[in-house]
């Protein structure tokens, strides 16, 4: 897959059918949208194309309330090339292109700018100044545009709508197997393995401590069934999330998972925790043999869970 961050830089490619939109967790509904784009490019022996922005609008236009994502754009490149994308155009958002009128975007940007011949969004999309664009501006525009509009009904799961939103708001609840229904994979995080206070070993539990980008959402405060990859191998294990108040000093909130019959090192290494199920809050113990005791039995339950949950695909 071919990358650009400027749209003056992309090359001509054959009939461009292009999807828009911000594309954060590369969830289901986001799924729909580039099945359907490839769909279009077969057949008009075309290229699936990919236009999203960076940083996401909103961290321009509202910052009070920008969202931790999903996904650092490193893993939605990769999944988009999975998925079968071609060019994916990740055009820097600014004011200048906050201001764009919608007609402006349609020709300048995705005419001229990408050469579109396809256009696929979802039936809510907006874009342009004030967000005045919409799919039947799209539709209205395409004779003179010359380009085919595919707008794509609502995508459900249960009845429920898929968003990045409802997705987040789910992991700031810690309801990670109900998220996974929407992402249509476990939700995870990437991190560097980086040193604690090395009591857990002390204490039969040695865990990776993850050193988190800050940009991305973790699930709430908790302890998880958990699944990771590290050194290229996949295990189980269980992880905490939280600032660890049985140790009654002010911890920052940090991820830490103990990794079931590993004993490797894992310091410097990066590492992918895949979050399964949740199986607690974090909660404060009399002393460090009543919180053992506890993580024994988060140990034994993880592993009872993890033994029946299939993995990712
Ligand atoms: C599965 C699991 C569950 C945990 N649950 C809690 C908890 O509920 N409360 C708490 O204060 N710490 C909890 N911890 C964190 C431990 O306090 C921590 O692992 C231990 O103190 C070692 O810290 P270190 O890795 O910084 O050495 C948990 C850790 C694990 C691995
Ligand atoms: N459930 C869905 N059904 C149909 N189209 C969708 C769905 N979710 C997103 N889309 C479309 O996919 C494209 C990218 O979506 P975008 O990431 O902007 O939306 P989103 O997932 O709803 O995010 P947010 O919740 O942050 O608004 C847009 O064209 C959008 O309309």
């Amino acid at each position: 897959m071919e990358v650009y961050y400027d749209i003056r830089d992309v090359k001509n490619y054959p009939n461009p059918v292009v999807a828009l939109g911000n594309f954060d967790g590369v969830h289901l509904g986001h799924r729909e949208l580039v099945r359907r784009t490839r769909k279009m490019a077969d057949e008009i022996s075309g290229t699936p194309v990919v236009f999203t922005f960076d940083p996401h609008p909103l961290k321009v236009l509202l910052p009070d309330s920008y969202p931790p994502l999903l996904l650092p754009k490193e893993e939605k490149i990769k999944m988009m090339a999975e998925l079968g994308i071609a060019v994916m155009v990740i055009a820097g958002f600014s004011r200048r292109m906050a201001n764009l009128e919608p007609a402006d975007f349609m020709k300048k940007i995705l005419v001229e700018g990408v050469g579109a011949k396809g256009i696929i969004v979802g039936y809510n999309f907006s874009f342009g100044k004030g967000g005045k664009g919409t799919p039947e501006l799209l539709r209205e525009y395409a004779p003179e545009g010359n380009y085919r509009v595919d707008v794509v009904p609502p995508v459900t799961v249960d009845g429920v709508e898929v968003s990045s939103t409802l997705i987040r708001q789910l992991l700031l609840r810690g309801e990670v197997t109900e998220a996974r229904k929407y992402l249509g994979y476990f939700p995870y995080v990437r991190g560097k393995v980086v040193y604690g206070v090395q009591l857990g070993r002390k204490i039969g539990f040695p865990t990776a401590n993850l050193d988190l980008n800050h940009e991305i959402l973790v699930p709430a405060k908790g302890v998880y069934a958990v699944r990771v990859s590290c050194l290229g191998e996949k295990h189980c294990g269980v992880a905490n999330i939280g600032n660890k108040p049985t140790l009654k000093k002010e911890n920052p909130v940090n991820l830490e998972v103990h990794i079931f019959d590993f004993d490797g090192n894992l310091y410097g290494h990066e590492i992918k925790v895949e979050f399964v199920a949740r199986l607690r809050a974090e909660k404060s113990f009399q002393d460090l043999e009543e919180l053992t005791r506890q993580i024994c039995i988060d140990a034994g339950l993880a592993r009872r869970i993890l033994n029946q949950v299939p993995e990712n695909k």
